[in-house]
């Protein structure tokens, strides 16, 4: 009888925390006995059992009392042994997100082209997706050809640098057309899926329905297409499966590493496809969309993470978001299995390793010396006080740089460029935003320094 009243009052909470917090903390929690009208509930940790105790005790008791007025407290214990009956949220991998991707069968769609296709990540969806400035415009481009009845414009081509939620984007996309229209058939593969596919048809000689296959979507979404670059073959064949889809109207959604213009080895007759319909770039992260990322994650982890830590991470980890959200994966997963607090040192404890390499990664030396190359200036320039367009310009890219790329503060970073104040280097981050924004080639330019720097 004391577990089917878990079951109602399990049921109740689940509903009232919602299912991040649920599954981290109450599904861990094993029923150990009743007695003298007091319930026993064990825990694993003792920094489970506190969280538990601290933010859902009264209401267990509130509720464990609705169930069964004699009974007039919860008693919340450490049981290690609760964690081998295997009820622990240790084990499940939708706390330590990135290591599992719990990959489902999304499935309204033609069960042929489920087979021909990639599965969707259920956490990949447009509320999951933090939006900032770096973005905003590819975010709004991805949710406009979800929503729209009719093709906005053909292909969408999404680009940036590696973990910066291209992927993210397109099975947002996917999800959105499969739950409010299900039944458009949406195809999402990898560009190397793709090959893999053709190749495999080409054995077997039956490229006719590999062709009506693809022929047949209503959207077609493919995936790092830099990966055909070189591959003449299966260029060819993608070629002709995208003009044979953008002619009936169909739509067309694209990534790759690179704009369609620098995608070497690539067909130049693919690239100007590539570029007929609209391109969006994904920039590299800000620190505050960093901080927003980490907030929602910790948040769908339904994990208390104090906000001195992620202003950490957020500073020190701006490589790109899959390794942010990996280290806070670390952090979290730590805490649990040692059933101790996130704090700051834990965390730099914890990432020691990452931390290092992140502080080895790019200096402001580096930057400087690779901007000034890029751009024929003489290394001295970054630091002197001529203020011409020749020089002022490179040496607000590279400032810029050094914000995004290291995690030095606007006065350290003024200081490196011949002792500038921090307003001087705010103003050079904004004017370089600005210029990318609205000067495609400038912005090229500045993402391909960036590439470059992170190797
Ligand atoms: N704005 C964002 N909000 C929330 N999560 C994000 C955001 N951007 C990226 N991510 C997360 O970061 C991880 C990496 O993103 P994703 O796989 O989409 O990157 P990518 O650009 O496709 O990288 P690659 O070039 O390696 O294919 C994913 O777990 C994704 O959910």
């Amino acid at each position: 009888m004391i577990n089917s009243q878990w079951e109602r009052i399990a049921g109740r909470l689940r509903d009232e925390v919602g299912d991040a917090a649920w599954r981290s903390w109450l599904r861990p929690v094993v029923v150990h006995s009743l007695k003298d009208g007091a319930v026993r509930l064990a825990l694993p940790t003792r920094f489970m059992r506190d969280w538990v105790a601290t933010h859902y005790g009264e209401r267990l008791r509130v509720l464990w009392g609705a169930e069964d007025p004699s009974i007039r407290a919860v008693d919340i214990v450490v049981d290690a042994a609760a964690t081998s009956a295997g009820k622990t949220a240790l084990a499940k991998p939708t706390l330590v997100a990135s290591s599992a991707p719990a990959a489902i069968a999304a499935s309204p769609a033609a069960p042929e082209v489920e087979e021909l296709g990639a599965q969707l990540d259920p956490r990949l969806t447009f509320k999951n997706f933090v939006v900032g400035k770096p973005n905003e415009f590819a975010y709004a481009a991805a949710r406009r050809v979800a929503e729209a009845a009719q093709v906005s414009f053909n292909p969408l081509f999404l680009y940036g640098g590696v973990g910066l939620g291209k992927t993210h984007l397109m099975h947002a996309i996917a999800w959105h057309i499969r739950e409010h229209d299900p039944s458009r058939r949406v195809l999402y593969l990898s560009a190397e899926k793709f090959m893999y596919r053709f190749i495999r048809a080409l054995r077997s000689q039956d490229t006719m329905s590999f062709k009506e296959q693809f022929r047949s979507v209503d959207v077609l979404m493919v995936d790092d297409v830099q990966f055909i670059a070189g591959k003449d073959a299966t260029q060819e064949e993608f070629f002709h499966t995208f003009n044979a889809l953008v002619d009936q109207g169909r739509q067309i959604v694209i990534s790759a590493d690179k704009s369609p213009s620098d995608l070497e080895g690539m067909e130049e007759r693919l690239k100007s496809r590539l570029n007929s319909g609209l391109v969006a770039d994904l920039h590299a992260t800000t620190y505050e969309l960093r901080l927003g990322i980490l907030e929602s994650k910790a948040e769908q982890m339904g994990v208390p993470v104090p906000p001195k830590v992620m202003e950490f991470l957020a500073h020190k980890i701006a490589s790109n978001v899959r390794e942010l959200e990996g280290a806070l994966n670390r952090v979290v997963a730590h805490s649990q299995l040692v059933g101790r607090a996130i704090t700051l040192e834990t965390t730099q404890e914890v990432l020691h390793d990452l931390l290092r390499a992140s502080d080895r990664r790019i200096t402001i030396e580096e930057i400087q010396k690779r901007v000034a190359e890029h751009f024929n200036i003489k290394l001295a320039e970054m630091g002197s006080a001529r203020r011409s367009r020749q020089v002022a310009r490179p040496r607000q890219v590279a400032m810029y740089l050094a914000k995004q790329l290291t995690s030095r503060s606007l006065p350290e970073i003024g200081r490196k460029f011949g002792g500038r104040d921090h307003t001087t280097v705010m103003h050079a981050v904004k004017k370089v935003e600005e210029l990318k924004a609205s000067d495609q080639n400038f912005s090229e330019d500045v993402d391909l320094l960036r590439r470059m720097l992170q190797g």
